[in-house]
């Protein structure tokens, strides 16, 4: 079993045991009270480079990263920085999130939120809306194309955005034919945990203008940045090198500066 899929067992027993307690009626129902989904693309298309910053306590490939003993602190740093959206990896066993991390950071903060998780179900779409986020991640490669389809439409009828990942040409081939507008192209290799930066560029020009793209993983400074933006990426999306940095608030200014520095415009595609 690769690595992908022995997160995706625990992932799907955690959902059953949460769905047990609180069954979908009930998740719907706390979702009428939820704030309305913002608008990610409108933000996303804003001119520069946008920075994701994700609240992220551990990792499969690093373990443990960062205590985050206040999330909503952290959130607070972040949206003062400048991100554009916050990414809340909620799921537990391996990266040590959670729903209260999510709930946490959407009270502390006005923008966008991003519910970053192994999203296999209507139930987990159910929750993020629960929780107020405004985007949900499908990653393709967990995904049959029937499933990823009915999750996109669930994720965009409930007035949500998804970020539909990929880290191959074949997945961005049917994250299209699913009706992704906005992509994220993954550096990190979810099989094997191998990170290559160049694996944007490779498939990047191969997306429709019309199609916002993300570039995720691996971002450790602003030099990461320029190369992405010089391949077209839209928005970065930067955990690790963020909350292992000593100062986050300062890192993602880095970020933030060179993302909407003039020399940084975002090239056509
Ligand atoms: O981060 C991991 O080790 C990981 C392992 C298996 C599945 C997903 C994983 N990470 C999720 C992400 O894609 C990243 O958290 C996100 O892109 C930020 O990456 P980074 O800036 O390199 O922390």
């Amino acid at each position: 079993m690769n690595v992908l899929e022995s997160i995706l067992v625990g992932v799907r027993e955690d959902m059953a045991t949460r769905e047990a307690a609180l069954p979908l009626a009930e998740v719907k129902a706390m979702a009428k009270d939820a704030p309305a989904p913002r608008d990610v693309l409108s933000v996303l298309h804003e001119p520069g480079v946008g920075v994701i910053a994700e609240v992220k306590r551990a990792s499969p490939s690093r373990g443990a990263l960062a205590a985050i003993p206040d999330p909503a602190a952290l959130a607070a740093d972040y949206a003062a920085a400048g991100a554009r959206v916050i990414s809340v990896l909620t799921e537990q066993r391996r990266f040590g999130g959670s729903l209260d991390d999510l709930d946490a950071v959407r009270a502390a903060v006005d923008i966008p939120v991003l519910r970053k998780d192994f999203v296999v179900s209507p139930y987990q779409v159910h929750e993020a809306r629960a929780h107020g986020a405004d985007m949900v991640l499908l990653i393709v490669a967990a995904l049959p194309q029937n499933v990823l389809i009915g999750l996109l439409e669930r994720i965009e009828s409930l007035g949500m955005t998804a970020l539909v990942e990929v880290h191959t040409e074949i997945e961005a081939d049917r994250a299209l034919a699913a009706g992704a507008r906005l992509v994220g192209v993954n550096a990190r290799d979810l099989t094997t945990l191998t990170v290559d930066r160049t694996v944007f560029g490779r498939i990047a020009p191969g997306l429709p203008s019309g199609v916002l793209t993300v570039a995720e993983s691996g971002v450790r400074g602003p030099a990461d940045l320029l190369a992405y933006a010089g391949a077209g990426a839209d928005a970065v999306l930067v955990g690790e090198g963020l909350v292992t940095s000593g100062d986050p608030r300062s890192a993602l200014a880095d970020l933030v500066t060179a993302g909407s520095h003039p020399s940084c415009p975002r090239p056509a595609r």
